[in-house]
This record gives structure tokens, sequence and C-alpha cells, in this order.
């Protein structure tokens, strides 16, 4: 399993959106409906339209979002891909792309109908142009669906499995496909299976209702016979596939290994994260800046359990280490406070009742400042405390003290609908006064995630010397602005001949 080498803003955010917070998730929490059909169901069609451009033999295409660019083919029509899109778009991050949620909605979705549990790893890389248009379609005939399942990495019996998995959710909408749902079906829509509770199940009544004979799926039992592919593929190995999905258990099973597969074809040169668990401990993000002659350090870390008696210290180490103050075992400070939050639906499915999260927000010396963190947990149950060091001993480096993000002097001012962030960034006087005639140099990098068109804008603005927040604390303060739609930046600064680099998400603009 993934583990966390800190800073890691990629398996930061995607342990957090998995299992901790309740954002992506929260959409299709219950199988929740959405047009006729499940907000899970849609979600899945995408993801199978956006992975079916894969080519095993060169290993080209995949799940990669190039479905951004596909939206206009006949075989994506319906609302629900582009509702897709826009469920997923405000999650992306400059480390975590679109097709990662792609991807992660397919976990989410499957889950949230009472379906497997789906492994999830992250990484994927979205693609910059449109893919082939090798989506099957249901006029197709048989040898057709076998060539581009091939193509695509699966065998026959893999094929009708996947079609089984994919079609126990949702259905056929008339308007999208008149020629197979007759003007009979309510509200125009064909489910792939009968029953009312099932069209919320992960279940296997979509094989259950093929074998015995009642299925009303569109695509096995359409008066027009072109359409009816499920029925071809279904029966195209004498059934034997379909007769050991009858099998609820077997189901479960096939389909998560399959949709395992299916979220994890990526072009070849792609390179998956190891599989994404709940992470015991997570250290957050870590804020250190200067306010009212002394630097202030805001972080936390967050337990999977809870234990009321439990307590967690924070201990530093001075980047100063002349006339240290602190002993030498560091120097330490207890939780400010201590939040019990819910995880996740699929949290909760994992097994996780309650997240701890120790809040921590400590004055440290100018003069001594702050070289690196850790933390001491006493379950306090006679077992030794333990150490959460970054795994490796390490603990959690500040890597510079001289460009620090200032989220205290940050504001946000809003004209009209729209607004921005004012953003505040402080620099050490004695590396900005060594650097001579070198000016110094600051810019910020906003990250929007394209609600509109689903194309991320970055954009560079140069932060200049503010003019209302006067020289403090032996530091300087810069200043610029962007957009209320940023939900991530990058500062880059190069100063006394030196580059630095700080990531903060728009969470800790306003922290
Ligand atoms: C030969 C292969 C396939 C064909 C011809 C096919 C065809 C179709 C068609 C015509 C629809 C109706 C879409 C609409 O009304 O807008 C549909 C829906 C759906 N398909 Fe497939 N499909 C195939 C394979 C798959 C696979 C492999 C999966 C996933 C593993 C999948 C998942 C879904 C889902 C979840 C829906 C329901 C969408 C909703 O209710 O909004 N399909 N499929």
């Amino acid at each position: 399993a993934a583990t966390l080498h800190w800073p890691d803003p990629q398996l930061d955010f995607l342990e957090d959106t998995l299992y901790s917070i309740n954002s992506i998730g929260f959409l299709t929490e219950n199988c929740d409906p959405r047009q006729n059909t499940t907000i899970a169901a849609q979600w899945l069609r995408l993801a199978y339209h956006d992975m079916s451009t894969h080519d095993a033999t060169d290993g080209s295409g995949g799940l990669d979002a190039s479905m951004i660019y596909e939206l206009d083919r006949p075989q994506n029509v319906g609302i629900g891909m582009q509702q897709s899109l826009q469920d997923f778009v405000f999650f992306r991050t400059p480390y975590v792309g679109f097709a990662d949620m792609i991807a992660m909605g397919v976990v989410m979705g499957v889950a949230s109908c009472g379906g497997p549990i789906i492994p999830f790893r992250g990484g994927r890389v979205d693609a910059k142009v449109a893919g082939p248009a090798t989506v099957p379609e249901p006029q197709q005939d048989l040898a057709s669906h076998i060539a581009s399942f091939n193509r695509q990495g699966f065998t026959q019996a893999e094929m009708i499995a996947l079609v089984a998995c994919g079609h126990t959710l949702g259905g056929v909408r008339r308007d999208d496909f008149p020629l197979i749902v007759d003007e009979k079906a309510p509200d125009g829509f064909g489910d792939f299976d009968g029953t009312a509770a099932s069209r919320t199940s992960f279940d296997n009544a979509v094989v259950l209702e093929y074998l015995n004979g009642t299925t009303t799926n569109p695509l096995v039992a359409s008066a027009n016979v072109t359409a009816r592919s499920d029925l071809r593929i279904f029966s195209s190995d004498g059934n034997s596939t379909m007769h050991r999905l009858a099998s609820s258990n077997d189901f479960s099973e096939t389909c998560k290994a399959l949709l395992e597969q299916m979220i994890n074809t990526v072009p070849k040169d792609v390179k998956l994260t190891d599989v994404i668990d709940p992470l015991e401990n997570k250290v957050g993000s870590a804020l250190l800046y200067t306010k009212n002659g002394s630097y202030v350090l805001q972080t936390n870390l967050r337990r999977l359990s809870v234990n009321p008696n439990r307590t967690v210290t924070l201990f530093w180490k001075e980047r100063q280490t002349q006339g240290s103050l602190c002993p030498s075992t560091g120097c330490s400070v207890s939780s400010t406070r201590v939040s019990l939050d819910p995880p996740s639906f699929l949290g909760e499915l994992r097994g996780i009742q309650k997240l701890s999260n120790y809040k921590f927000t400590t004055q440290i010396p100018l003069n001594a400042s702050i070289a690196k963190f850790w933390f001491e947990v006493d379950e306090k149950d006679g077992s030794a405390p333990s150490i959460v060091d970054n795994d490796d001993g390490s603990g959690f480096e500040i890597d510079q003290d001289t460009v620090l993000f200032d989220p205290s002097r940050t504001t946000i001012v809003s004209e009209g609908f729209s607004g921005v962030f004012v953003i505040v960034v402080g620099v050490k006087d004695d590396i900005l006064n060594a650097g001579g005639a070198d000016a110094p140099h600051l810019t910020l990098e906003s990250f929007e995630p394209g609600t509109q068109d689903f194309i991320a804008k970055i954009e560079t603005v140069s932060l200049q010397r503010d003019t209302t927040h006067s020289p403090a604390d032996g530091y300087t303060f810069f200043t610029g602005n962007i957009s209320t739609g940023a939900t991530a930046m990058h500062v880059h600064a190069t100063v006394g001949g030196q580059k630095f680099t700080q990531y903060v998400v728009a969470n800790d603009f306003m922290a």
C-alpha cells in the first residue's frame, strides 16, 4: 500500500478524497438518483467510454480523460457524460488530474450502490487531445465487439462479465437511443434490470433475469434485433460465463477484478501509485508565518481511530541551533484542540468510525525558527508512546523559512459575484538584503480547475512589494491578486540568487 512521505500533495489529496472528506463521495453516497438513473451509473459509463480508447498492442490510450475532447461523438451521447465531468472537474489539482477523478468515480459509485470496494491507485495522466473513436456500439456485430474488447485488453469471457458488471446499473434512455427504447418505456428509460430496488443496487439481477428469460434489458430484448448487443455478447460462449455470474459472490468478485483492471488501463508510459488505503497517521499542511514578534506554526495530525485518553505532542527542532532554547529532545507543545470528524462514506465502509484531528498552533521565537517537527502519540493504555516522524525517522522538514506564504495577512476581496484573493508572502530581510543588486523576483502560479470548459487554467502574476503591510519581524511583504476561482497555487521566488517554491491549497488561503 502507498505510504506517505510528506509532503506528497498527490497522495495527500487522493487519500483525503477517498476516505476522509466526504466531497466527491457525497454526491453518490446512497447510490443517489439522477435523470431516471443513478449518478453511479453515469460515472461508470463515463469511465468505460474513456478507457475504451486503449490499444493493448501498442499501449496507447486508456483512462486519460480524453473524453473532454470526445463529447460530441455519437457513441458518447447522453447528458450523463457532461454531467459527470462537471461533477469531477472541481476536484482536479495541479497534482491530481481529471482521469484520476473519473477512476475514483467508479470506486465511489460502485461501493455506494452496494457493490465491491475496488482498490484505488492514483497517478493517471490527462490526455491533451482526443483518442480514437473506439467505443463499442449496440448495432455492431459480435466479432467487432470481441475484437474491440481484445484491443482494450479483455478476453471474450472478460468482455461478457465486464458488460454485465457495467449493465447492472442504469439503463438506456429513449432520448439518446430512440431506435432501441420504444415509446412505451416508463419515463423514456429502459432499465437494464427490472426491479425498482435493483436500479440502485450493484447486484447480479441483470444476469439472473437474462438467464431466467424475464429480462427487460433493452440491449437483450429490444424489438430492434440489431441493437441486441448484450444478448449477442452474453450468449457468445453458450452462457457459460453468465451461469458462473449467477452466484452473487462470483459476480461481486469478478466485477471487482475487472473494474479494477478497467480503471487501471492507462497509456503504457503512465505509472500508477501503489493502492491507496486509509493512512493511520496523516500530517496536514504546515503553515509557518510571522505574527506579533514570533513565528507561528500551524499544523495537524490526523489519526484514524478515536481514543479520548490519547495525547499527542508536537516536537520540533530549531533551525538556529546556536544558543538553542529547546531541550536536547526538542521543544514541544500539546495539541491546541482535537476535533472528531466523520469519514467519507467509503471511509465508513472501510471501518473508520471517526477521524481524530489533533490541531496545533504554536509560537516559535524568531531567532530560533524551525527546521523540522514530529509527533509523539501516547494512547495512555500502558503501551510505550509512539513517534510519528514521516515513517523513516526524518521528521517533517520545513525546508526553508526565507519565502513564506502568510495566511494571516492574506485576505479575500469580493467584487460582485467574483472576487480576488489578495495573497501576501513574506521574504526574510537577511536574504533579501544580501541579494545586493539582484532584485527579488516573486510570482504566484494560480490553478483554476476549468469548471466551464474542462480546461485547467494556470496563470502567473508577479508579486509586488506590499504597501499596506510594513516590514515586520525581520520580513518584508509582497502581494499579488489571484481569482477566487483558484483552488491552489505555487509561490515561486528567486531571492538572493536562490530559488524557492511553496505549494498552497485554497483552504489555507484563509487559514
Ligand atoms: C459492447 C459493449 C457495450 C455497448 C454496446 C454498450 C451500450 C450501452 C448503451 C447503448 C447504453 C445507453 C446509454 C444512454 O442511454 O445514454 C449504455 C449504458 C450504460 N453502459 Fe454500456 N455498453 C457496453 C459496454 C459497457 C461496459 C463495459 C460498461 C462498464 C463496465 C458499461 C456501462 C454502462 C452503464 C453504467 C450504463 C448506464 C448509464 C446510465 O444509466 O446513465 N457499458 N451502454
